[in-house]
Formats: C-alpha cells, structure tokens, sequence
C-alpha cells in the first residue's frame, strides 16, 4: 500500500455545463505531482442526497456561487489533511466525514467532500503507480469496459419541453466491442438529428445535449426505434436498446397522482403503462419510474417487470449504502444507479456498489446533468466492472469527455471485456 503525503490543497470557483458555479480541488502530493477534480451538479435531485453547500447570497450571473466552499477547502478541510501521511481513501473520507458531522455532509458541503475524495483517490492511483480505474478496483472485482448509455433526448427537468420523462437512452449493449458501442450512439444521435428535421421538430438540446423536441413519452420512444433501425442497428439488446430514466418524482402531483399528458395516473395505471411500453419498444431498463418515496408502488413495479428488465433506482437510494440495503430487504428495485457526489466520497460510493453486488443488484454509474469535463466516472465504471456508465448525449464536450476517457483505456487495454458482464 502506498502512504500519500498531502502537502496542498487549493480550490477554485469555475463554471459548469448549465452555466452555473461549482468548484474544482487541487490536492499536491509530497512528490510534486497535482491531482485536480472537477465537482458535478444535479438539479433533479432526490430529497436524502448528500447536500451541495452554495453561498447564501444569489449573486448576479448565475444562482449562487460557492466562494465560501472553496474558502471551506483551503482552510477548515486543509487543515485537517494537509501535512499529515494517510493510508487509504478510506482514511481521508472518514476523516472529511466525522470533521462534518452531519450526516449529509451539509455543513462543510458534499461539494466541497467530494472533490477533496476525488482528487485524493486521483493522488493514491498516481502514487501506486496505476491508472485511475485500475486502482479503483477492488478485490474480486473484474474490471471491464462499460456499455454506454447515451441520453439522446430529454424532457423532464433537464429541457425546456412539455415530455414528462427525464432521459431517453440508446445502450448498445449488442457491440462487439466499446469504440464500435460509441460509434453506434452517435450514429443514432445523427439519425435522430435527421427525423427531427424531417418531421419540422425542434433540434435544440437539453441540459444532457439530448435533443429536446416537445413530444409525447410514445413519440418519443417510437422515434428513438426508428432512430436505431434508420442507422442500420438492429433495436434491441442483440443491437442497440433502449433504457429510460422517467424521474417520476418529477412528474407526480401534489395528491399522488402521476401527471402525463392530461391524465392524472395511479402508481398501479402507471405500472400498467410500462408494462405496455416494455411490451412494444425495445426497452432494457427503467430509472425511477415511480416517485423516490413511492417504496409500495416501487416494490409492485419490481415484481412486475424485475424479471424481464433492470428496474433501477436513483433518487430513491441515491448511492447510499443503508438505504440499498433497505431496499433490498424491501425487494425494491434489482438495480442501483451510482453518482460519487449523491453520498459525498469516492469510499462510500464503492461501498454503496459493493452492497449492491453481494445482493445481486446490478449498478449504472452516472455523471450529474451540470457537468464539468472531468472524466472520473469513466475511470470508476470500468475499475468497478459494473458493465454500465451514463454520461448524456454523444456531443458537448463534458459529457464526450467520459467517452472519450473509455475510448482512451480500450486503446490502451485491448484485454478488457466489454459490455454488461
Ligand atoms: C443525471 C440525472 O440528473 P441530475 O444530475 O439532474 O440528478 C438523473 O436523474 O439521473
Ligand atoms: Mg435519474
């Protein structure tokens, strides 16, 4: 094991893909070298996630800013890391952990923790010698190169249009191999361009570079399959399918009821209508379909469909290993979406996907709709062989910047597997 002397650690306000301030940390190790890490922000977040700390005052050009969170890393935090030798990420997270003491990170900002985590799991990979993804493998753990999943069109919170889900996705989980997966997702990113100029709809994008056209849920789907076949895939899991993220939290009205189009659905309508959906569209998998505290309905949802698609949660379980746990007791969902800055440290982050693989669950690891060109997560998808990343559409350069990092250590590891696993 390599012991890290932490010798700096600095931070700095920058902007992120919406527009919005978020930080960037740098930690120097004894030897010189700088690892830095860029901090994502979500905005459909879920109610339990580890808290993003932001100034108090909204400042004129974008929301608020988080000057006191830089000012939180290069004093309190640093103060406790800098100088001293450390074993493990381990160390240092727990550390960052019991110097908040709270149990969402609210007072010193699971911002402010989880680029300090990051850029310390940056600085323990360098000192091993190793590259990120292959340090963050842990034991038992075969890593693997991940199918992508490429959020090609958007609604919900994430654009300006009336389609009640969040994400549509295109997964080529049927690729030979991952540069042949990220030249199918933007082949049928291109496809889709090309319908939507045809048919007179919108081409302007979403918060995830998704396009975000003003039609219904079915349009949606119906065009994404022909999107698929009109590139020359075949639609479906031997080729390209499709996963959806509907975010039902942020669909659901103040009486329970889930609102699309002009109808007011119960959890049990709503269950109905995947079922339909799954039945007519090449569907692989679906993210919060129900409301994060809908545990009945998700329960009923998972019985339902468990056995024929991944029904994964997000909002609900945001990344924390208790309540994965709970879930899984429940028989709540079979699959854990995983985002580092949801539980606030790179430790709690694997510990939340080593619960999830000893019960079974499958994991999905996911960048944040405001996103810097940090491509950490492309790193912890493959070192974790969870067979699975999200990180938008195959344009902008935050979220290309994850694939492109994939495509770097395909090069580099021809040995790798790719796919589900
Ligand atoms: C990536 C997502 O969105 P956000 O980052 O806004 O939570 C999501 O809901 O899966
Ligand atoms: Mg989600």
């Amino acid at each position: 094991m390599s012991t890290l002397t932490i010798t700096g650690l600095s931070a700095l306000e920058i902007l992120d893909s919406r527009g919005r301030p978020t930080l960037s940390v740098t930690l120097t190790a004894q030897d010189g070298s700088r690892h830095v890490a860029g901090v994502p922000s979500g905005k459909s977040t879920g109610a339990n996630e580890a808290v993003e700390r932001r100034d108090g005052v909204a400042d004129h050009y974008a929301g608020q800013g988080v000057e006191e969170v830089v000012a939180t890393v290069e004093g309190e935090i640093a103060s406790h890391l800098v100088g001293h030798g450390w074993d493990g990420i381990w160390e240092i997270d727990t550390t960052l952990c019991g110097v908040d003491g709270t149990p969402n990170l609210s007072r010193l900002g699971a911002n402010a923790v989880v680029g300090v985590s990051m850029a310390a799991a940056r600085a323990f990979a360098h000192a091993s010698g190793q590259p990120l993804w292959r340090w963050l493998a842990r034991d038992g753990v075969a890593p693997r190169l991940p199918v992508p999943h490429f959020n090609i069109l958007n609604g919900g919170a994430h654009a300006p249009n009336q389609l009640e889900f969040q994400e549509f996705m295109v997964a080529p989980i049927g690729a030979p191999d991952l540069p042949s997966a990220v030249r199918a997702g933007a082949d049928v990113y291109a496809a889709l361009r090309a319908l939507l100029v045809e048919d007179g709809l919108d081409t302007g994008l979403g918060d995830e570079g998704g396009f975000a056209p003003d039609v219904d849920v079915e349009t949606a789907l119906r065009m994404l399959t022909k999107a698929i076949d009109r590139a020359g895939y075949e639609a479906g899991r031997r080729g390209v399918a499709i996963a959806l993220d509907p975010a039902a939290t942020g669909f659901r009205g103040h009486d329970g009821r889930y609102l699309v189009g002009d109808e007011r659905l119960s959890a049990g309508d709503l269950i109905d209508w995947y079922t339909e959906l799954v039945e007519w569209y090449p569907i692989w998998s679906i993210e919060d379909g129900l409301a994060e505290d809908d545990w009945d309905g998700w329960a009923t949802l998972t019985q339902r469909l468990g056995d024929r698609v991944q029904i994964m949660g997000d909002d609900i379980f945001v990344t924390n290993p208790q309540i994965i746990t709970e879930a899984i007791e429940r028989k709540v969902g079979n699959s854990s979406l995983i985002k580092v800055n949801q539980i606030g440290t790179v430790s709690r982050t694997l510990e939340a996907m080593a619960v999830c693989r000893d019960a079974g669950y499958t994991q999905m690891i996911s960048h944040r709709s405001g996103e810097t060109p940090d491509s950490f997560i492309a790193d912890l998808a493959v070192g974790s062989g969870c067979g699975q990343l999200k990180s938008g559409a195959p344009a902008r350069g935050e979220r290309v910047a994850k694939y492109n990092r994939l495509l770097e250590i395909a090069a580099a590891n021809p040995d790798l597997p790719y796919g589900l696993g």
